[in-house]
């Protein structure tokens, strides 16, 4: 089913996910029915479904849905656009922001749909450098523009509360097209954007 927004479940994957939360919750050693954990595969079961909404939503319908004619032909950035994914990897959470930027070749779109694209590849389990360039390309596709850049800085989880344990190490990673793949214009949209690269 298609979710317009995140209070809407699929009755069905609810179901399941339900049993799913339960074995795991009781696979971890602990008590399933005891009283605080009786709603808790319910509430998993919903957060887990926002959290992957985007597997529901087509970036390029989005940006279509507002692409306008305009004759502009000056980097246009939307940045420090805060981010929240899932690493495909352990499924734990990895956070930050991201900055888009493009130079439009006829068509512009509303600056929320570009909000609105980072959170459909977001909400889907990930890898920082696939998430990177889906924004791009949909960008890309959709408007046809001289040049798309997209950079994305992020902590993992997974680096933080696992594994290696390092806590203040950032990812930075990055994706150009077209005029954004030659100076000067690479290195005018990181300067603009520099004051929020660590
Ligand atoms: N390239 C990339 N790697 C990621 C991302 N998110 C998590 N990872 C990494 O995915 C890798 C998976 O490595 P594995 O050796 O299979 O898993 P692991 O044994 O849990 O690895 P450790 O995290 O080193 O303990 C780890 O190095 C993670 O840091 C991401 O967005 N991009
Ligand atoms: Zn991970």
């Amino acid at each position: 089913m298609a979710y317009k927004n995140e209070d809407r479940y699929d009755e069905s994957v609810t179901q399941k996910l339900i049993e799913n939360y339960k074995s795991i919750i009781t696979n971890l050693g602990e008590d399933a029915e005891r009283e605080g954990l009786l709603k808790t595969p319910e509430r998993v079961a919903k957060a887990m479904q926002v959290l992957t909404k985007g597997y529901h939503s087509d970036a390029h319908k989005i940006i279509n849905s507002a692409k306008f004619h305009e004759d502009v032909s000056e980097m246009i950035i939307v940045k420090d656009i805060e981010l929240y994914s899932l690493c495909e990897h352990h499924m734990l959470p990895f956070f930050g922001r991201a900055h888009v930027a493009y130079i439009p070749n006829g068509w512009i779109t509303g600056l929320s749909k570009i909000a609105r694209v980072v959170d459909v590849f977001s909400h889907r389990l990930q890898v920082q450098e696939r998430l990177t360039v889906q924004i791009m390309n949909a960008i890309k596709e959709t408007l046809n523009p001289l040049g798309v850049a997209v950079v994305i800085e992020a902590k993992h989880l997974c680096m933080m509360m696992r594994g290696v344990q390092k806590q203040n190490s950032v990812t930075t990673t990055s994706a150009f097209y077209g005029e954004f793949e030659k100076n000067p214009t690479r290195s005018e949209f990181l300067k603009l954007i520099s004051a929020h690269l660590s």
